[in-house]
């Protein structure tokens, strides 16, 4: 449809949306790691000039890796990529830079290649990078036990195949990994996946028990949790501290198949590392180091430069350490994924409680029972509470929020007593004797309290649009806790037919005193379809009532961010080896980086924020569609970027800023295409247009 019609709004933005989701972003950050790029291409040289000829790159991506392995001089060259449009893209690439009668790529999946259907032979050299943050998540173990059966040449050292030349042995690049784990204290993390506030918005959460994210090793695999989630520890807001230096916990030899089986049957190996920080433990942050050869590594560590993200492993409970204690670390493969987790902590008086033992005892201690016998006097007091509930991440951050529901509460306070105090008047002339209560709905997405606060603010019948079973049980749970009736709350989806329709009048007679709606996604987008929403909601309200919000002002300013830009697109051919792949690549640059971290993002301010729209809820007259803004340049550079982020008024004066370290919302920023020269003291005109839900800003010359 672009193609068709460049400008046509609808294509642009689902295109954005789809381009998003088609192509990750890492591919940008991959393609731009020149530092990456080049240790690929000496390993991958290195090997074919040691006499590797033919090679298999698995997961080939943009082809980038193929083709080094052809320029290095192999014979043969196979890639395969799962991904359709990877592969139809590494087609395109491959045959722009000339190699489309050398390189021959599979649209498959390594597992389902066959010799010979697919490729002639086996192959000498199986290149890949198909590894994520976790390095197993992408399936790397499995793939490569596949090809040491199916695809590759035997192993040099194997048994059976006299001493032979490289071109008659296999060898995998990368030859290994080496796995790093560290325990962090870090409150960024901890509020994303533990509950930090006792109350919000007036309401008593210690009822709550134990909520916790989807993101766990323990338990069943097959509850929808993950083992492990993942950040640029470099770039979250507020840092982090080590409380233990980052210790090896697992060294993988892709060359060995017998090792790579046995992987995943290998026990649970524990580890006792020294804690060198008193703290709180929230984390075990984990990343590796990829050996590419005997020579070349490459490291996803946090103090790299690189580009690299590290997985992250929330501890469930809470665990105080002290300087001289060790923390007892379990790691696993179990299920193929890398698992890490906090068996318990040893206090420096057990450690020596137990190093007493080893006194009398002649022989050395016997290194099993002494851990058992540390593991029994364990400060492991962290059973779960009976009940406990699993809440997404932005969720939990969301309820974490005490300035967010503090608004709110203001807010419905605010309009209830007023509403109450005027309705009691209205009703006085209409003389119809019960007030009857007020009619409060939330339209949240996800779990909110909003309802379960308006229910405590006055006479309220509340109705929450909460689905899930789960998240209903909780509200039901806390509203009990806070002395709030059960007729007071409803859950409004039973209510209606089908919950497309979820605003609609509360009853044939009744209409809403308050409505409140979701406006912006976790993520820093408005949502999509809003003021229709809002509209439709006016017209449910019945007179003095309100939507919350009733306004929202987005504010933006101009910046000078190389980071952003390495994360957007790919910047040219000097960064991928000479070969020409940034036109192919750069297809799915999307203008909007969404899920961004302003507080943190590396980029040199080159204005103060202005103000760049304003969409008004309670009256649509107000909205125009675009709006020419000029903004003063209070510093020279090249404008890359230009981040925006919301007001959210709630009342004429009660405003929530999606741009606050307690935010749970993250910021999202246009990228402009041409960068823009600037001087101190220029004005920079933007043009902001709002079409359905999505806002676009450029510049203009
Ligand atoms: C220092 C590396 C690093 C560290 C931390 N974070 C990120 C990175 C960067 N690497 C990310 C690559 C991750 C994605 S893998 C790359 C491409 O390969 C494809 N695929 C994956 C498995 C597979 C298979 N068995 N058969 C065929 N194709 C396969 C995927 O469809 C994808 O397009």
């Amino acid at each position: 449809a672009l193609k068709l019609k460049p400008d046509f709004p609808e294509a642009k933005e689902n295109f954005y949306r789809v381009a998003n989701w088609l192509v990750e972003r890492w591919h940008f950050l991959m393609l731009n790691d020149n530092g990456r790029n080049r240790k690929y291409q000496l390993a991958i040289q290195r090997a074919v000039q040691d006499g590797c000829r033919s090679v298999l790159d698995i997961g080939t991506g943009t082809g980038i890796l193929g083709m080094c392995a052809k320029k290095a001089g192999a014979s043969e060259v196979y890639a395969c990529e799962l991904s359709k449009t990877m592969y139809e893209l590494a087609c395109e690439v491959v045959s722009a830079n000339g190699m489309a009668d050398s390189i021959k790529i599979l649209h498959k999946k390594s597992l389902e290649m066959e010799i010979p259907r697919d490729i002639p032979n086996r192959v000498s050299l199986v290149v890949t990078e198909t590894v994520d943050a976790g390095l197993l998540g992408e399936g790397i173990v499995e793939s490569l036990i596949h090809a040491w059966k199916h695809l590759l040449l035997p192993p040099p050292n194997a048994e059976d195949v006299p001493l032979s030349s490289p071109s008659q042995t296999g060898r995998v690049i990368p030859a290994g990994a080496t796995v790093f784990a560290m325990a962090v204290e870090c409150h960024e993390i901890r509020r994303h996946h533990r509950l930090c506030a006792s109350a919000v918005g007036g309401l008593d959460l210690a009822a709550a028990g134990h909520i916790r994210s989807p993101v766990r090793c323990s338990g069943d695999a097959d509850e929808s949790s993950e083992p492990y989630t993942t950040e640029r520890l470099s770039r979250l807001p507020g840092g982090f501290t080590a409380l233990t230096e980052p210790c090896s916990v697992m060294n993988i030899d892709f060359n060995n198949p017998q090792e790579l089986e046995g992987l995943c049957l290998r026990e649970a190996t524990r580890l006792r590392v020294p804690v060198i920080q008193d703290g709180d433990v929230d984390a075990l942050a984990v990343w590796f180091q990829l050996h590419l050869d005997q020579e070349n590594s490459i490291s996803t560590g946090p103090d790299e430069d690189t580009c690299w993200e590290q997985a992250v492993y929330p501890v469930p409970t809470h665990y105080s350490v002290k300087c001289s204690d060790e923390l007892l670390v379990e790691v696993s493969c179990r299920d193929a994924y890398l698992r890490v987790s906090c068996a318990g902590v040893m206090s420096s008086s057990q450690k020596r409680h137990i190093s007493s033992m080893d006194e009398d005892a002649e022989v050395p201690s016997n290194p099993e029972l002494e851990l058992c016998s540390a593991l029994a006097g364990l400060q492991t007091n962290h059973d779960l509470p009976a009940q406990s509930f699993t809440l997404e991440c932005s969720e939990i951050a969301l309820v974490n929020n005490t300035n967010y529901h503090e608004c709110f509460r203001k807010a419905m306070a605010k309009h209830l007593s007023f509403f109450e105090s005027r309705g009691s008047e209205v009703r006085e002339e209409s003389s119809s004797s019960s007030s009857g209560p007020l009619y409060v709905l939330d339209v949240s997405e996800g779990f909110s309290v909003l309802s379960l606060m308006a229910a405590r603010l006055g006479p309220v019948r509340a109705y929450s649009s909460v689905e899930k079973q789960q998240h209903q049980a909780l509200l039901q749970l806390l509203a009990r806790e806070n002395g709030v009736r059960e007729d007071a709350l409803e859950f409004w989806l039973g209510q209606v037919e089908d919950d497309s329709a979820v605003l609609q009048r509360p009853d044939s007679d009744k209409l809403w005193s308050a409505i409140m709606l979701d406006c912006v996604e976790i993520c820093g987008l408005l949502r999509q379809n809003l003021m229709e929403k809002a509209s439709l909601a006016r017209c449910l309200l019945e007179e003095g009532g309100r939507v919350f919000p009733e306004r929202i002002v987005i504010h933006g300013m101009l910046v000078e961010s190389d980071t952003l830009l390495q994360e957007s697109a790919v910047q040219g051919t000097e960064p991928t080896l000479g070969f020409n792949i940034a036109p192919f690549i750069n297809q799915f640059t999307v203008p909007v980086h969404v899920f961004l971290d302003l507080s943190t993002l590396e980029c040199t301010h080159l204005s103060e924020p202005a103000e760049m729209f304003i969409l008004d809820l309670m009256d649509s007259n107000n909205n125009y569609t675009s709006r020419d803004v000029r903004v003063r340049v209070n510093a020279p550079g090249r404008v890359t970027a230009i981040p925006f982020w919301y007001h959210i008024y709630l009342d004429s004066d009660v405003c929530v800023s999606t741009f606050r370290p307690d935010s749970h919302w993250k910021q999202v920023a246009v990228i402009l295409q041409r960068p823009l020269v600037v001087n101190t003291g220029d004005w920079v005109r933007l043009r902001v247009q709002f079409h359905k839900s999505s806002i676009s800003i450029t510049a203009i010359r």
